[in-house]
């Protein structure tokens, strides 16, 4: 049994209906559920704010934490959406490019986008995110458009978010919400699940009180007295003591899992370790193709699509540098203008595989209106995860869309970069030459002969080493190479001067 169930079964005994109950006591109205005459049709103005949320805790309804978060945050229902933001300093084009990056994430997110709305300040109200006065003008707009849910350019203070929720009456979530929401639709693996649930949870924690004050309120004003009455620590709020407290649990597990699983893909990256393969990762914004490019240097069949967030979880595959040595490289997750610092934290041990490469390829859309933004909001994230350091070649992607004068800028402008199109091969072999170039030499010179019947050996050096003269003799296979020095001590039997 859990607070959710006790407090809704209160609630659904409430002899009030949403007409009766005093428009100024939002606290009461939001947890009004009338379940047998559910409101579906957005329109319908006022009552739509209590409804909505109300048949969101109805939802809610559960004996397992993890459906409280699902319900909360995992199937938000975007349906009607109208975009708000609040464009603080640069130009209004940045200002429009970060809007756009909203519809799009939206959009991924399975929403409508009938609007999208900008209001310069210097800095988002305290209250209610966008002026005060501007809330009007957005619940015209809401009420115009037939809009059921509002999505916030920002994260938002959870009585930012009830504020403009209560004013504008629709549901009002932050790119903060929407992006988890995104990570939970996508996330596959068990490690990803875990990521995101611990991001959601890390989210949702700080954001119960509101939720929970209104409900304790609620069940003190309904006790008539009965049961301490307003303000006093009354049962809803003993519960939501509880809640936190079985969240962090759960975290604490979460955390504890991410950890173990971490465990094994350590294991398997120092096993490669062993072998000396160096490893090359690729980081880039979301959607900047990086998929795309992985599979077209190793041929791997990793999901591609124009979605955001379409990859959670690393994958690694082998590839050869245009000299023949081996090497691995692995797509991941991708990154976005804030990135919800919950995600880092959760995602940490993904970031963590990019952090221990010997290279970032870090991949940037060409032909997006804004690559250079795009460039510094990744290096961001990766100094974060502690890969500001490593060596990085920029993949500038897309030529075969982009602007060519734009993509010469851009070259000029990114030190250590090359031209590419994952889509039609261009500029691929330029990229593999430059990380073949990059990853670090193995660091043994050495020189053999290797007869015929050790041909294992040879195919080695050839994988894992730099071959710097090879000739076939007729004792077998002359090779001037540099190793790594567990191959130079097998091949020192086989020495010449
Ligand atoms: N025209 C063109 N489209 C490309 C190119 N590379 C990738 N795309 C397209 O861009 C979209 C995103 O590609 P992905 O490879 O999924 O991008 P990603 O960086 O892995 O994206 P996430 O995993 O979602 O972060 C897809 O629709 C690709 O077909 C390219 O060189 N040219
Ligand atoms: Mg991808």
């Amino acid at each position: 049994m859990t607070l959710r169930r006790e407090e809704h079964t209160d609630a659904d005994r409430l002899p009030v209906t949403a007409q009766t109950v005093p428009a100024d006591d939002a606290d009461l109205r939001l947890t009004v559920v009338d379940r047998e005459f559910p409101v579906d049709d957005p329109a319908t103005g006022e009552l739509d704010l209590e409804d909505r949320q109300a048949l969101r805790r109805v939802a809610g309804f559960s004996t397992q934490l993890t459906d409280i978060t699902e319900v909360e945050y995992r199937r938000l229902q975007l349906e009607r959406v109208v975009l708000v933001g609040v464009w603080t300093g640069g130009s209004i084009a940045d200002a429009e490019n970060s809007l756009r990056e909203l519809k799009l994430l939206s959009e991924t997110a399975g929403a409508e986008v009938l609007e999208g709305l900008i209001q310069r300040r210097s800095r988002p109200d305290q209250a209610t995110y966008i002026g005060r006065g501007k809330v009007e003008e957005l619940r015209d707009e809401v009420i115009a458009t037939g809009a059921d849910t509002v999505i916030c350019d920002g994260e938002l203070s959870p009585a930012q978010l009830r504020n403009l929720e209560e004013r504008v009456k629709v549901k009002v979530i932050d790119r903060t919400a929407l992006i988890l929401d995104i990570f939970a639709q996508h996330a596959k693996s068990r490690e990803g699940k875990a990521q995101v649930e611990l991001a959601q949870l890390s989210y949702f924690l700080p954001r119960l009180r509101g939720w929970g004050g209104n409900l304790s309120r609620q069940a003190g004003g309904r006790a008539g007295g009965g049961t301490g009455g307003v303000g006093v620590r009354g049962p809803g709020e003993t519960k939501i003591e509880l809640d936190r407290r079985r969240i962090r649990t759960r975290m604490a597990k979460l955390r504890r899992d991410i950890e173990a699983m971490k465990t094994g893909r350590s294991t398997k990256r120092q096993r490669r370790r062993r072998n000396a393969v160096p490893s090359v990762a690729i980081a880039g914004y979301t959607n900047a193709g990086k998929s795309s490019l992985l599979n077209r240097l190793t041929g791997a069949g990793v999901l591609v699509e124009d979605a955001l967030f379409a990859t959670l979880d690393p994958t690694t595959r082998r590839a050869t540098t245009s000299d023949g040595r081996l090497f691995t490289l692995t797509d991941t997750v991708g990154f976005v203008r804030h990135l919800p610092h919950q995600l880092v934290e959760a995602f940490r041990s993904t970031l963590e595989e990019v952090a221990e490469a010997d290279l970032v390829v870090h991949v940037v859309d060409g032909s997006h209106a804004d690559p250079t933004g795009q460039i510094s909001a990744v290096r961001e994230v990766l100094a974060e995860a502690g890969a500001g350091d490593l060596p990085e070649i920029v993949a500038i992607n897309k030529a075969d869309l982009a602007d060519p004068i734009e993509l010469a800028r851009l070259q000029t402008l990114v030190p250590r970069s090359v031209v590419v199109s994952a889509r039609t091969g261009a500029g691929i072999p330029e990229l593999l030459e430059m990380i073949g170039a990059e990853l670090p030499h193995p660091e043994v010179e050495v020189s053999a002969l290797v007869p015929y019947a050790r041909g294992d050996l040879v195919a080695k050096v050839h994988e894992h080493g730099e071959v710097i003269e090879v000739e076939h003799t007729a004792d077998g296979t002359r090779l001037r190479a540099r190793v790594d020095p567990g191959l130079a001590a097998t091949l020192n039997g086989f020495a010449t001067a």
